[in-house]
């Protein structure tokens, strides 16, 4: 340190001295060698060189041996010893002192003669030392000054080290031993409420020396102070350590203790003990402070307990403020401040007295703060810096005393700035590497949050694809379900209508089978025709060139827009005939139906040639006519066969004569012949629907006939058609009904020759029945079946039977009130009630009744276009030759089938006309 510019002067005797000091001490030069140095070489603390450091600052570290939980230290030891560093939650702070102990490491005994020996042992010599305890209540300040059971206290061991263990004995100049010992005068003080107290007083006198006070009754003594002393205190004196320990023991335990929330039993006053050495002049002073406290910590609430926590707490203030006078170098120390500063005023202010300062502290962390204040009360105090060099007569009011003062105080002063600007730049590092670490801590947390908030981000991307898929994988599902969805609607479709086509088909092979039937039955019929005919032949011989003509008229002098057609193969536009081949029995077990074209087969030639015309192949080229072939199975027999149909077509244009010859008293089967459909509404049935052939302008009644035939038979045959029309309800069924019965030829051929009479079946046991459907609008009606009953037979029998007939194609149905208009049908638990010859008569050309069926639960139609699909279907020997219903256009019939069959035997007529899908159509 840089000396201050007085600091050369300072080689006299140093004093402290305040301004206000009114005591002059006279010292020796202080710069002559300490006459008593440290008896222990071992002692750590310096011997300071006088003027520098008058007061010493130990720290005291006080442990909690009774506890089992020790607190963790926030006073950690540091290796120098000297600097106590205070750890908090924010930092730590560093305290510079003179010594450091800790009680867990050095018990009493090595604290005293560490820090306190070598001052006591500066006492015996004839140096003052004062010894203060200060710190916070409960840290140990009267357990180090005054011990406990098992190791004494400063007090007891100073007192030992002055007075000695023993007596010692010295040779007397008479040579003889004389008791040598150290005189002691020990005076016991209390400061309590700022009043002095004499704890010796009331010992009830009988003193251990000269001046002791007698007669006390055992109640403290208050004392005044003189000058910086009590006045008439009470002391003890003596050369025994023992003897007066004991007392000093009795004392000890009158003073003012009180249980508190810090301390069992607190010391609610000052102590202090005063041991001087009159022989040397030495003088030791032992001061206990009461613990300085916050009052509400110490659970002090009543007023009495707040006086006395304030009085304790203003000695301790005072003295905190003497201290920081004295170091800041102030003209004023106030010790009158407090009855503890004007005692220990001496101790300040005498030159040869030294001030060991022992901080009591807590390492608990609960008293931190109380540690703090602690320890900056003991650095101000150890900046307490002694003057140099004070010359008594400086302090007469000499011109060079305020100099010489001045001086020291700047000395004094510079040391302190010097302190405190180190400890600034301490500060200023600390700060400085706070910052850098906060700088550091800052930029970790800026890497963090932009670690975290990358992380968030990236967390949320994958989130939203984690979504994306998710949203995906749900629409792809959903997809899925609508597609199988679909498929399995197709499926159903496509059964369905492969059902339908199935049901249609199973209909359809029915059907064919059933015309099949019918086919052979016509072939039976015509088998007995023909035997029946060849009975008849050589009556009928005269009528041969008269079925030509007839059937050259037919196809000569047709309605040119009018053709007979069966739509087999509409892409053969060549023309067809009729061809109807009877072949010999023999030969029919193989028989088909199928279209030929006419060029294929040359009896049709013959027929032109019989008909004498060449007529056939001009006109209706390109057109397809319906052909019966009888296939031979004998190969040999084929020229015989020919010859058969040559024959067979002059058979047939003989019975087709016969037919025509018949027709006179009913129809009028004229081919060629230009056929009106006969209106109900109109009173002209007969007329209209009579047969003209227009290239002669004259009706082509069969036959000359005489005119009043001809007029009969058209009032007739206008009746018939009436009645035909009552009983049908409409054209179209009556145009269906038009149709010979199923009789036997032989019969047929009788009857055609007259008008038939109903009444001619009351005299036969059966009546025939012809069984067909209703006609509608899209159905013409078609033919079942002729069927013979009993002629008692009820409509119940009869339904029996056409069931029967109907096989696999029973359909329900309903008989039909023909006549009825409104198309009603006779309940069949009423069809019991009805005989069959109650049906209508057909027509005058059919003996029988007419049962026209309703049907009922049609299956809907498919409607899904038809495939040729049905061409193909191998039912029958039919398939590929015949048109099956569905494919040809239903038009109407009725009005010309009875011209086809005009030029046919009634029986093949009426075959025909029960076959459905044989059809006049109009080009
Ligand atoms: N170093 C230590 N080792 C063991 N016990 C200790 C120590 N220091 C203090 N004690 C014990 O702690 C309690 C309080 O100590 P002490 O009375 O000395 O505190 P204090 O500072 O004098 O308090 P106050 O100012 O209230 O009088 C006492 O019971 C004491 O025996």
């Amino acid at each position: 340190m840089a000396p201050t510019p007085s600091s050369s002067k300072l080689n006299q005797t140093r004093s402290i001295k305040s301004p206000q000091s009114k005591h002059r001490l006279n010292f020796t030069s202080a710069r002559t060698p300490n006459p008593h140095p440290s008896p222990n070489p071992n002692s750590t603390v310096k011997e300071t060189p006088q003027g520098d450091h008058p007061i010493e600052v130990i720290g005291r570290i006080r442990d909690y041996p009774d506890r089992k939980e020790k607190p963790s230290s926030i006073l950690p030891a540091n290796p120098d010893n000297q600097t106590l560093r205070v750890r908090a939650d924010i930092g730590y702070r560093d305290f510079t002192l003179d010594g450091i102990s800790f009680s867990d490491e050095e018990d009493l005994d090595a604290f005293y003669k560490k820090f306190v020996e070598s001052r006591i042992n500066g006492v015996k010599l004839g140096n003052k030392c004062t010894i203060m305890m200060y710190g916070p209540t409960g840290s140990g300040k009267s357990h180090t000054m005054f011990g406990c059971s098992k190791q004494p206290g400063i007090v007891y061991r100073s007192l030992k080290d002055i007075l000695g263990e023993g007596e010692e004995w010295s040779e007397g100049s008479d040579g003889g031993r004389l008791k040598m010992g150290t005189f002691v005068q020990v005076t016991v003080l209390e400061i309590y409420n700022e009043e002095i107290y004499d704890l010796l007083s009331s010992n009830g006198g009988g003193g251990f020396g000269i001046g002791w006070p007698k007669g006390g009754n055992g109640s403290k003594v208050r004392l005044e102070v003189m000058g910086k002393k009590a006045k008439n205190a009470t002391y003890i004196s003596g050369t025994e350590a023992g003897k007066i320990s004991k007392e000093i023991q009795k004392v000890e335990k009158r003073r003012i203790v009180k249980s508190t929330l810090c301390n069992d039993r607190s010391s609610r006053s000052h102590c202090m003990i005063i041991l001087d050495v009159p022989t040397v002049g030495g003088r030791l002073m032992l001061v206990d402070m009461a613990g300085s406290e916050n009052i509400e910590q110490a659970g002090q609430n009543t007023f009495e307990t707040k006086m006395q926590t304030a009085k304790i707490n203003q000695g301790n203030i005072a003295l905190k403020r003497v201290v920081e006078s004295i170091a800041n170098g102030d003209s004023h120390v106030p010790f009158r401040d407090s009855k503890l500063t004007m005692l220990l005023q001496d101790s300040f202010e005498d030159d040869k007295s030294k001030i060991l300062m022992i901080l009591c502290a807590s390492p608990d962390p609960k008293e931190i703060h109380k540690t703090i204040c602690t320890l900056e009360y003991g650095a101000k105090a150890k900046c307490i810096v002694r003057g140099p060099y004070t010359p008594i007569k400086d302090k007469v009011g000499t011109d060079d005393s305020s100099g010489v003062i001045l001086g020291s105080r700047i000395a004094a002063m510079d040391q302190f700035i010097y302190k405190l600007q180190m400890e600034n730049k301490q500060r200023e590092r600390e700060r400085n590497e706070a910052h850098k670490q906060l700088q550091k801590k800052e930029e970790e947390v800026a890497a963090l949050r932009a670690l975290i908030e990358g992380k968030g981000s990236a967390a949320s991307e994958e989130e939203i694809n984690l979504k994306v898929n998710e949203r995906t994988r749900m629409l792809k599902l959903e997809l899925e379900k609508k597609l199988e969805e679909c498929q399995r609607m197709t499926e159903e479709c496509v059964e369905l209508e492969r059902r339908r086509m199935e049901e249609r088909i199973l209909q359809q092979q029915q059907e064919v089978e059933m015309l099949r039937r019918r086919l052979e039955e016509i072939e039976f019929e015509l088998c007995h025709a023909r035997d029946e005919y060849n009975e008849d032949r050589s009556k009928d011989m005269d009528d041969e060139s008269s079925f030509a003509r007839r059937l050259l008229g037919v196809y000569a002098d047709e309605d040119p827009g009018m053709v007979k057609s069966m739509d087999l193969d509409m892409g053969d536009q060549q023309a067809f005939v009729p061809d109807v081949k009877y072949v010999d029995m023999a030969v029919q077990n193989s028989t088909s139906i199928c279209i030929q074209r006419l060029a294929n087969y040359p009896h049709l030639n013959n027929l032109n040639q019989v008909v004498g015309q060449d007529a056939f192949v001009p006109k209706y080229g390109g057109k397809i006519c319906l052909s019966t072939v009888f296939e031979e199975e004998e190969v040999e027999e084929e020229e015989h066969k020919e010859k058969v149909e040559d024959d067979e077509v002059e058979k047939g244009v003989i019975e087709v004569k016969r037919i025509v010859g018949g027709s006179s008293s009913g129809i009028d089967f004229d081919a060629g012949s230009k056929f009106e459909a006969p209106d109900p509404s109109s009173g002209n049935l007969g007329q209209e629907s009579c047969l003209k052939d227009e290239s002669e302008g004259r009706c082509l009644s069969s036959g000359p006939q005489n005119e009043s035939e001809s007029v009969d038979a058209a009032s007739s045959r206008r009746l018939r058609i009436q009645n035909i029309f009552t009983l049908c309800g409409n054209h179209r069924e009556l145009s269906q009904q038009i149709r010979t019965p199923a009789a036997p030829a032989k019969k047929m051929f009788e009857d055609s020759k007259e008008n038939y009479n109903p009444s001619k079946e009351s005299n036969d046991a059966q009546i025939e029945v012809h069984v067909k459907w209703e006609a509608t609008k899209g159905n013409n009606g078609k033919f079942i079946t002729t069927l013979k009953v009993v002629r008692d037979a009820t409509l119940a029998d009869l339904r029996k039977l056409i069931e029967i007939h109907l096989g696999a194609d029973n359909q329900a149905f309903s008989f039909l009130v023909l006549g009825d208009p409104n198309g009603a049908t006779i309940p069949k638990e009423k069809e019991s009630t009805v005989q069959a010859i109650k049906l209508p008569i057909c027509n005058n050309q059919s003996h029988g009744h007419l049962a026209c069926l309703r049907p009922l639960n049609h299956l809907p139609l498919s409607p899904l276009p038809v495939t040729p699909l049905e061409n193909k279907l191998p039912l029958t020997p039919l398939e590929n030759k015949l048109p099956l219903e569905n494919k040809l256009p239903l038009t109407p019939l009725e009005n010309k089938l009875p011209l086809t069959c005009d030029g046919l035997s009634p029986k093949l007529a009426q075959h025909l006309n029960s076959t459905p899908f044989i059809t006049l159509r109009k080009h």
